[in-house]
């Protein structure tokens, strides 16, 4: 029983000795724990910095710096694309059987200094064969100037207002809150219409058209969607997106409200 004892006790003096190693290797394997935490924390945050900046990359490219120009034919949007681009309306005059298509940075910011965000423009033909092209476009466009011939403008009132009926109708459109100006073209001519004028007129011809295409389509809801507000005469402000006027001259470079307008769309 003595020696059992003595046994005994030697091993609680043994252990008491072993003691301060275990201490020893407990607080490197902590340490080897705290290290293993810092890497993964720093790695999970040079991850998420990685994420952070691929998403920021995808959704850059995702904001749209694309402008439309429609309306019918002759009313100017050729012009128009020249002068945003080049400073001077050459070209024109023929009717356009392709889209012009470019991205720069207006003429006007040419000789402004730091970087620029350059604006897409997409010159739409007007001819009614063409139109359908309309909606390839459209998906990508954060805006549109609808160009309407202010001079010879009473006899293609009905058509301007069918175009643009068409276009405040498209689905993207309102979708997307697409913002349109109606820009009224050729004002360097005294006989020119005011935008007033024009805005009211389109806006009455718009209204005429929404009762008879309501009727029409009543069969097809989920070709269009609704413009206005039923019961009440049609007026631009009721539309979703903005719809606003200006007058310019494409010819004599008398733009910079239209140039204003893309710059509210696409910020420099
Ligand atoms: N007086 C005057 N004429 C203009 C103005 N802008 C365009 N025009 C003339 O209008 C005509 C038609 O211009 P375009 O720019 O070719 O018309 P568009 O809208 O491109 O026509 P499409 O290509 O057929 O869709 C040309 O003869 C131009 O010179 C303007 O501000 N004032
Ligand atoms: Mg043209």
């Amino acid at each position: 029983a003595e020696e059992e004892s003595a046994a005994a006790e030697e091993e609680q003096v043994s252990s008491s000795v072993s003691s301060p190693r275990q201490w020893d290797s407990w607080t490197k394997q902590l340490q080897h724990e705290e290290v293993a935490l810092f890497f993964t924390f720093v790695v999970l945050f040079v991850t998420l910095v990685f994420f952070y900046f691929v998403i920021r990359v995808a959704f850059r490219r995702k904001v749209s710096n694309t402008i439309l120009l429609v309306g019918l034919s002759d009313a100017g949007k050729t012009t128009l694309f020249y002068q945003l681009r080049d400073g001077s309306a050459h070209q024109g005059s023929v009717t356009s059987m392709e889209p012009n298509d470019d991205e720069f940075i207006l003429h006007s910011e040419s000789t402004k200094k730091g970087k620029i965000k350059p604006v897409r423009i997409i010159d739409v033909p007007g001819h009614a064969r063409l139109r359908p092209k309309l909606d390839d476009f459209l998906p990508k466009a954060c805006g549109l100037v609808f160009v309407v011939d202010a001079l010879d403008f009473m006899p293609h009132l009905r058509s301007a207002a069918e175009y643009l009926y068409e276009v405040l109708t498209k689905t993207v459109v309102a979708r997307k809150k697409i913002p349109v100006l109606l820009a009224c073209n050729k004002m360097d001519k005294i006989t020119a219409h005011s935008t007033d004028f024009i805005r009211k007129q389109l806006e009455k011809e718009i209204n005429k058209l929404r009762l008879t295409r309501s009727a029409i389509s009543s069969a097809d809801v989920t070709s269009e969607i609704s413009l206005g507000v039923e019961g009440e005469p049609f007026k631009f402000s009721q539309c979703v997106n903005q719809v606003s006027t200006t007058e310019m001259s494409a010819l004599n470079g008398q733009v910079e409200e239209v140039e204003r307008f893309i710059r509210e769309q696409v910020k420099p």
